[in-house]
């Protein structure tokens, strides 16, 4: 099969979507996919992950059509292969002759003896796309390509918006850079995006939204360190932090470092950027490098605090604690395929202990900003609240008018939740 070919293309993606569906993280995947073909052009590389990132996204969108048109599930990976196609076939449905052909063509190079019911199941589907309309539309999982006990959380918290939130976390997601006020001003990027034609706008923090994503490198003023690419829900946290020059802060779950570099191109302040994982950690140093920033990076654990605090109280930490990422989920499709139901307490948990062993660490007086990429409650006001009732010198401060501030997913932005606390003296 060429390279340049929609079989190919459907095939690689189905492979993607297959080590999803066995428990694998799509990001590692795919990394190990580009490192196995160095010799594929862009337009594969982009093709086949569009096809995955796609099918993915579609998450429940294949189930109830291939429960009426199959008898029993395909053997792996061609159940999956015919997602990647069900995907394409609903998103260019013009295309449909030429995607049914190509996904035969697919299935023939490894298991000719599928090509019957490849072509079957999908001829159906062509000639029966308003039933398969009918059928999506009866299935909430479907309608909304969430899990359900996903959408019975968020409907359950925010009765008015959850079904903009999660039609929103099920499209593209947004490009937004952050503007490094050290080497640049909003109007000077945006000056030198319109004379390259790229067409972009500012938000209310400032954040820069790009009408249509690119390849961060081709943007005029990156290489210079003029900005870098950060959603613009996230870019919140430098203003909200508030850190002034000359204070201690601390930076405890820092990889990659999107924040911590905010912070210190923000203020002049004396940042320690903790994370756990030391090769995550190594994101920090390059971002830092690019951006020509300093800040101690050190490798620990947020919980055992013997291991890396040196007993000098902290004026601010940001607490942007790992956390079930369904803000950012469409980012990160396999993020609605790999979650339980059962993973949201063990995150509140984990992150109950961080922000207990934190407290410790910061001056009476000082701050602490509490941050999720997560839409659940759990995680967010009623992690909050939670820690207010086992700390009573926690004073909780407004952000913006607002006791605390949950970010659902827009078009503008991914879904993040901040809480700011102060420690009383
Ligand atoms: C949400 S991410 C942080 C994103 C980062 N603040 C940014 O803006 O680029 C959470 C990070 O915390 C790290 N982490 C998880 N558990 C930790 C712990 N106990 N102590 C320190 N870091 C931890 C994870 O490896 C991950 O890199």
């Amino acid at each position: 099969m060429p390279a340049d070919s929609l079989a190919y293309g459907l095939q690689q993606a189905a492979g993607l979507v297959q080590a999803v569906r066995d428990g694998a993280n799509l990001t590692d995947t795919w990394e190990a996919l580009q490192r196995a073909h160095p010799q594929w052009p862009d337009g594969t590389r982009g093709a086949v992950r569009d096809l995955a990132w796609g099918t993915l996204r579609d998450y429940g969108r294949a189930e109830p059509i291939l429960g009426r048109l199959l008898q029993k599930p395909l053997p792996d990976p061609y159940q999956a292969l015919l997602m990647v196609a069900i995907h394409r076939l609903e998103s260019r449905p013009e295309q449909s002759h030429t995607i049914v052909d190509q996904a035969v063509e697919a299935v023939a190079a490894t298991a000719p003896g599928l090509r019957g019911v490849v072509n079957g199941v999908l001829r159906n589907l062509v000639r029966q796309a308003d039933q398969a309309a009918r059928w999506r539309e009866a299935d909430p999982v479907a309608r909304h390509r969430h899990p359900d006990w996903w959408i019975a959380r968020l409907r359950a918290s925010w009765p008015g918006e959850w079904e903009s939130a999660l039609e929103a976390g099920n499209q593209h997601p947004p490009m937004a850079l952050r503007v490094n006020p050290r080497r640049a001003t909003a109007t000077q990027v945006l000056e030198g995006f319109a004379a390259a034609g790229i067409d972009a706008r500012a938000l209310d923090n400032g954040a820069l939204l790009l009408a249509r994503p690119r390849a961060v490198a081709q943007l005029p003023g990156f290489a210079e360190g003029r900005f870098s690419v950060q959603d613009a829900g996230a870019q919140w946290a430098g203003r909200w932090l508030g850190a002034q020059a000359g204070e201690r802060v601390l930076d405890a779950c820092a990889a990659p470092g999107g924040k911590a570099a905010q912070i210190l191109e923000l203020a002049d302040v004396a940042l320690t950027a903790l994370e756990l994982d030391p090769r995550r950690a190594r994101r920090i140093e390059e971002n830092f490098e690019r951006l020509g920033l300093r800040g101690e990076i050190r490798v620990g654990d947020a919980r055992r605090t013997a291991g890396w605090w040196d007993g000098r109280p902290f004026d601010r930490i940001l607490a942007d604690v790992p956390c079930s990422a369904s803000g950012v989920a469409r980012r990160h499709p396999d993020i609605k395929w790999l979650r339980r139901r059962e993973d949201i307490p063990r995150f509140a948990a984990q992150q109950a202990e961080i922000l207990d062993a934190l407290w410790h660490t910061l001056a009476p007086g000082g701050t602490m900003l509490y941050v999720t990429c997560s839409v659940f409650d759990e995680e967010n006001r009623g992690q909050i609240a939670r820690f207010c009732t086992r700390h009573a010198d926690a004073l909780r401060l407004p952000l913006d008018g607002r006791l605390e501030q949950q970010l659902l997913p827009t078009a503008e932005h991914d879904g993040f939740y901040y809480a700011l606390l102060r420690k009383q003296a």
